[in-house]
């Protein structure tokens, strides 16, 4: 069998949007959950480096936000007991959490919802606060899997809104998606990866001008085919 994810090798810069790509199984998730040190290797290692020193799942704690793809929050509980308790878990202090909280929820549309339990929420509002879950540490760098899968137009546009303005303020982004047009957008950096290795790597314009396609629909077709992956 081979390996989800081998030999991958690349460097994210400060403040940049980077985009992951590639078909089904290709090893995006697994891959983003061994950076956030959710999943440990089965052999080998991993290491990665923020501005030259290397995360431990200590550093991570307060350098790091995941978003991932799977919902990951209490559906029996609140909005703002969700964030309350992954706050304290980031060990925000009590009055800067709940201040946070509130300019998170007003940010993504979901203060008049604060005190309902998620699992009443829509797929957006989930997929929104899921985000608020994941930023709620002021990250350097944010690992989001597939942050916009499932939503509808407004929520999308709410979500990658957020996510210009925390790049703006300095947030590293690196990012995955099938919402092909929505990445070229979004990202200034992209690495296409097939079979858990990389097969390219740069900016949309340069690989789209070397692989001579249009966009990046095309540039995963070439370089992936159009076989279907199980
Ligand atoms: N828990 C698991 N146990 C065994 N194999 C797994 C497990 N999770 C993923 N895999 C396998 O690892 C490979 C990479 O899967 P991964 O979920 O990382 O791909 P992906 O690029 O994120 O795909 P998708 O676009 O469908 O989300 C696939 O071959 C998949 O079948």
């Amino acid at each position: 069998m081979s390996p989800a994810v081998s030999q991958v090798d690349f460097t994210v810069l400060k403040g940049e949007k980077f985009g992951i790509f590639g078909p089904n199984g290709a090893g995006k998730t697994t891959l983003i959950s061994m950076m956030c040190g959710i999943l440990q290797p089965t052999s080998g290692s991993i290491h990665y480096y923020i501005n030259g020193k290397e995360i431990t799942p200590k550093t991570a704690l307060h350098t790091i936000g995941y978003v991932p793809q799977d919902f990951a929050f209490y559906p029996e509980l609140t909005a703002g007991q969700n964030l309350v308790y992954f706050g304290k878990m980031y060990g925000i202090p009590t009055k800067q959490l709940h201040e946070k909280i509130n300019v998170l929820l007003e940010q993504l549309g979901l203060s008049h919802v604060k005190n309902k339990k998620v699992m009443t929420f829509s797929g957006g509002m989930k997929r929104r606060i899921n985000l608020a879950i994941g930023i709620l540490n002021d990250p350097e760098i944010l690992f989001l899997d597939e942050p916009t899968v499932g939503v509808d137009v407004q929520s999308k546009h709410a979500i990658i809104h957020l996510l210009e303005e925390l790049n703006k303020n300095g947030t590293s982004i690196l990012y995955t998606s099938h919402h092909l047009k929505e990445a070229e957008d979004f990202c200034d950096r992209i690495a296409l990866i097939d079979q858990g290795k990389i097969i390219g790597l740069g900016t949309l314009e340069a690989l789209t001008t070397q692989h001579e396609v249009e966009n990046l629909e095309e540039l995963l077709i070439r370089l992936t085919g159009k076989t279907m992956r199980d």
